[in-house]
């Protein structure tokens, strides 16, 4: 079965949030390990990831140094982010296949997701990147012209512009790379975004996109049968953080889309996954499950997780023991 892992930010940084490069070694590590029982049962593995820390860190830095060295737009530190997100996953996920017996090949790929020029995305900001402050130390920065928001509890984080995926450029790539017995890591960070000028070029442009909403574009490009979206909860939840909470289990299209509607997800954080659950299923996939980082292999079943199905619905077996093509 083919197998499509996002992973969140929680899986890329320390317990606290901290991205130091230390923690977010540490935390890759530990999300590999999950990823290599997954590449252990015999599936085909794409992974993605989140950027969005890592990219609002650079950004920062960047902008420090602006009168020291020349800065670079929103566009390259999402490129950056793919390179060094990429090359700790390929270490730390060789490293857990190893354990494993496997001598799996692994790479990663700079990838490109083709936005609208005229996407509403642009005009108002709604990707929460970067780190958290509290409203005393944002407020500078607004006044300064920077778009935050109030992300509750954690405090105040910067919002950029977030267009929508259309297209996965480097899919043909990956097509390749599958074929050739590769796990893939793709699309980082929701792709790096570019646009396509009327003689056919593209060029990057500066905007950070949802990975989870990519995540569910590069699914149906590549035929995942399971999307996973692994992040820090086990399931999506109903009335979230009120006495009345509940959470999420195996529900059809329909039903999560009433709840969607009804606004029981917010922006930025459980929205975007389920309504990136909600494409892929309506395209035909066969299954996206929302769920934590150390029940990535047993979610491929459905066995745990918000499970959202359509109607064709793949048969997988965490325990299948046929070997993987090298
Ligand atoms: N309805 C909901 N059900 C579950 N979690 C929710 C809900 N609404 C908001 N959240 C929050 O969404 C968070 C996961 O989203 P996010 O932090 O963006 O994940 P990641 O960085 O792993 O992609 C959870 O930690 C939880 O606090
Ligand atoms: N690009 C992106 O969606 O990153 P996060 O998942 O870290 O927010």
């Amino acid at each position: 079965m083919r197998v499509l892992i996002a992973l969140g930010g929680n899986a890329m940084t320390g317990p606290d949030g901290s991205a130091t490069p230390q923690a977010q070694r540490a935390a890759i590590s530990r999300a590999m390990q999950h990823v290599a029982t997954v590449v252990a049962a015999g599936h085909e593995v794409v992974i993605t990831h989140g950027n969005g820390p890592q990219v609002g860190n650079l950004l920062v830095k960047n902008e420090l140094a602006a009168h020291v060295v020349p800065p670079v737009p929103l566009d390259w530190c999402g490129a950056q982010t793919q390179g060094t997100i990429g090359f700790t996953i390929l270490d730390t996920l060789e490293a857990a296949l190893a354990e494993r017996g496997l001598e799996r090949r692994v790479a990663a790929l700079v990838t490109r997701t083709l936005v609208a020029a005229d996407d509403p995305g642009f005009a108002t900001p709604t990707k929460p990147i970067g780190r958290f402050l509290p409203h005393d130390q944002a407020r500078p920065l607004i006044e300064h012209g920077e778009t935050w928001e109030d992300r509750g509890e954690k405090g105040w984080r910067r919002v950029v512009a977030s267009p929508e995926p259309i297209e996965v450029l480097e899919t043909h790539t990956l097509h390749t790379l599958l074929a050739a017995g590769y796990v893939v890591v793709a699309a980082g960070g929701g792709g790096i975004p570019v646009v396509r000028e009327p003689d056919g070029s593209v060029h990057g442009v500066e905007a950070v996109i949802d990975k989870d909403l990519t995540a569910a574009v590069l699914a149906a490009a590549i035929g995942a049968d399971v999307l996973v979206i692994a992040t820090d909860v086990e399931h999506a939840v109903l009335d979230f953080g009120t006495p009345q909470a509940r959470p999420v289990r195996c529900v059809r299209l329909a039903e999560m889309e009433g709840y969607a509607a009804a606004g029981q997800f917010a922006s930025g954080s459980m929205g975007p996954k389920v309504e990136a659950a909600l494409r892929f299923v309506r395209r035909g996939g066969g299954r996206c499950v929302i769920t934590a980082l150390d029940r990535i292999a047993d979610s491929l079943t459905g066995e745990v997780g918000t499970v959202v199905e359509g109607y064709s619905v793949p048969t997988i077996s965490t325990s299948d023991p046929t070997p993987p093509e090298e």
